[in-house]
């Protein structure tokens, strides 16, 4: 399971939790500007098919070779995308002619490295069939759908048997199944939920009373289903009030996501293996930096895009720093 959420306090901020039983080796990676990909469909605008990025992007990769394969990331110019698990829902198509044939994988490159807005995005994804040409024999297809989102907004993308839908997300969260329209229907069975304290509704013949701070959420779901983290998680995310300066923000930021944080344990995939929370990122969008925590450092880990050359050639690596990292106070 993953979640994906955005922030808004003076900057604009966006990241996700990854959830999962194994990591694929993940980085985070910056893909300067100029960056030639090949793309595996032929494309009516470009000379053998390899488009170069615009933008220069930042964000959580596998890199297979000198290809980063991004989970989640942004651009230089504030744009963000993730993508999340949408196990038997996800559905890409065979080539289109007359569209901007796009295979799952090359999606987040694509979109980054050619939008600076999410109108532009929009525009973009007009003329996009997302495809289910598989990176390598290695590493088939994911199915994903995603978030897309700068300061002025979210949509969610989906690509089901029935075509490619493109969703206003006025929550800007996101988790796994079921698709998104079922995940927003579902607030309508909490808007009763309230970070106030509620007021005897039930009967007047009763004298109830508030027992415990907290009360007004009483419902709101705790499990690790995905339909119930994007309850819990757009609960949180709505109500979330913080300070406006880096620090403040990014702390709140993560303490967001907490709300959805897995713990090993909790949630069995296979005899004796448990999905968890691998990793947790927060996004600067406004300013290019990529802060992390992994399961076992707790320490916020932070990669700035604009302290490196963004017009050289090369991807720039840093592998996670994944051991707990504890200051020892006396
Ligand atoms: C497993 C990850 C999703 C985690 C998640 O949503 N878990 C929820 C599980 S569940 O629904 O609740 O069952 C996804 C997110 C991004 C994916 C990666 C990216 O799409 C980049 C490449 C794409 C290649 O086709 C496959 C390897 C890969 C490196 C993918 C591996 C894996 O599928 C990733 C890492």
């Amino acid at each position: 399971m993953c979640t994906a959420v955005t922030y808004q306090t003076k900057d604009f901020y966006m990241g996700r939790t990854l959830d999962y039983e194994f990591s694929y080796g993940d980085e985070v990676t910056i893909t300067p500007r100029g960056y030639g990909f090949v793309l595996r469909h032929p494309h009516r605008n470009l000379q053998e098919n390899v488009f170069q990025t615009k933008y220069a992007i930042i964000g959580m990769a596998h890199v297979a070779g000198a290809y980063p394969l991004y989970y989640d990331a942004i651009n230089e110019k504030g744009l963000g995308m993730a993508g999340l698990n949408f196990v038997g829902n996800a559905v890409y198509q065979e080539e289109k002619e007359g569209k901007d044939n796009i295979t799952q994988f090359e999606f987040i490159p694509w979109i980054l490295g050619n939008c600076a807005t999410l109108e532009e995005a929009k525009t973009l994804l007009s003329r996009i069939n997302l495809t289910k040409t598989p990176f390598s024999e290695g590493l088939p297809t994911s199915p994903l759908h995603w978030i897309i989102a700068d300061e002025t907004g979210a949509i969610t993308v989906e690509s089901m048997s029935d075509g490619l839908h493109i969703y206003d997300n006025p929550v800007g969260a996101l988790t796994n199944n079921p698709p998104f329209e079922q995940q927003m229907f579902q607030l309508n069975n909490y808007m009763h939920l309230s970070p106030k304290q509620p007021t005897n509704q039930f009967s007047d013949e009763l004298s109830l009373h508030t027992y415990s701070r907290g009360m007004g959420a009483l419902g709101l779901p705790g499990d690790l289903s995905s339909m119930s983290r994007f309850v819990r998680v757009a609960f949180t995310k709505m109500h979330a009030v913080s300070g406006d300066s880096e620090k403040e923000s990014v702390s709140q930021f993560f303490h967001i996501l907490g709300s959805v944080d897995q713990q090993r344990g909790c949630c069995e995939v296979a005899d004796g293996k448990y999905e968890i929370t691998l990793y947790t990122s927060c996004c600067n969008a406004s300013k290019g930096i990529y802060y992390y925590t992994t399961y076992e450092n707790h320490q916020i880990t932070a990669v700035h895009m604009h302290r490196e050359n963004l017009d050289g050639k090369d991807l720039i690596r840093y592998p996670l720093i994944t051991g707990e990292q504890i200051l020892e106070q006396n």
